[in-house]
């Protein structure tokens, strides 16, 4: 091999390699990173390449031979990654439901929730969840709108693109309240089960659903608050 960097260099170049493999693995075991995305692979590959060229002065096959390998798989990972992809296609519905819900959920995982679940239309006046019964369902909310009652009251409306169900879905849990369609509707339908399953199966996506659901249930309150308040004849503070 031809020898272009100084011992000091390549040893320099060789103890960086080693760093970025060390930094990587750690930050995969703290759950920083995920193992089959492409920052992982991309470490690995950078990583390769810097003890590879630290062997540049002293050179062992089998250290080589790894190096080589490592970065052949990193490149087949990210090749595979990329290409399945851009093979994934979505509905306008699907896209417009993963961007204002899902925006940070790879397009692999995206793909696997919408077929885990259906897509439905219903006539105003259908109840889609009864309060105190277990509906073991989320409900994305295309397009329309749904009454919510609780004790028979009525405490708010829900408009498209909002969720249903998900106060209880993970928990499986009774319904806090009716929700009775206000206009026709397109909405997602998904099993809790399934949605469990999903989350058990990569920790990264169970943490997007669980945000996505907890931020739905947020602004539920925010908008229940600042209708409370509205009523609210005294200012307590
Ligand atoms: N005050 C509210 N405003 C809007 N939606 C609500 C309100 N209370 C309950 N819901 C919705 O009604 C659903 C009934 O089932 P869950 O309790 O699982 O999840 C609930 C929410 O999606």
């Amino acid at each position: 091999m031809t020898q272009t960097l100084s011992p000091f260099a390549a040893d320099i170049l060789g103890i960086v390699g080693a760093v970025i493999y060390l930094g990587a693995y750690a930050a995969l075991q703290l759950g920083l990173i995920r193992g089959n995305g492409y920052l992982y692979a991309s470490l690995n590959l950078v990583a390769a390449g810097f003890v590879l060229a630290g062997m540049s002065h002293r050179f062992y096959p089998a250290a080589a031979i790894i190096q080589v390998v490592i970065i052949a798989i990193s490149v087949i990972g990210m090749a595979r990654l990329l290409i399945l992809s851009r093979a994934i296609r979505f509905s306008p519905e699907e896209q417009q439901m993963h961007a204002a819900k899902f925006p940070e959920l790879s397009r692999i995982a995206a793909r696997r929730l919408f077929d885990s679940g259906l897509w439905l239309d219903a006539e105003a006046g259908t109840t889609l969840m009864r309060e105190g019964e277990t509906h073991g369902v989320l409900i994305y909310l295309a397009s329309g709108a749904a009454d919510i009652y609780s004790a028979g009251k009525h405490v708010g409306t829900v408009e498209d693109g909002n969720f249903l169900g998900e106060m209880t879905v993970l928990q499986n849990e009774p319904a806090t309240a009716t929700v009775v369609l206000a206009r026709d509707a397109d909405y997602f339908r998904i099993e809790g089960a399934k949605l469990r399953r999903l989350g058990a199966r990569d920790p990264e996506v169970r943490v997007q659903i669980e945000n996505a659901l907890s931020r739905d249930t947020r602004l539920k309150l925010v908008s229940a608050n600042s209708r409370l308040g509205r009523g609210s004849p005294v200012d307590p503070s």
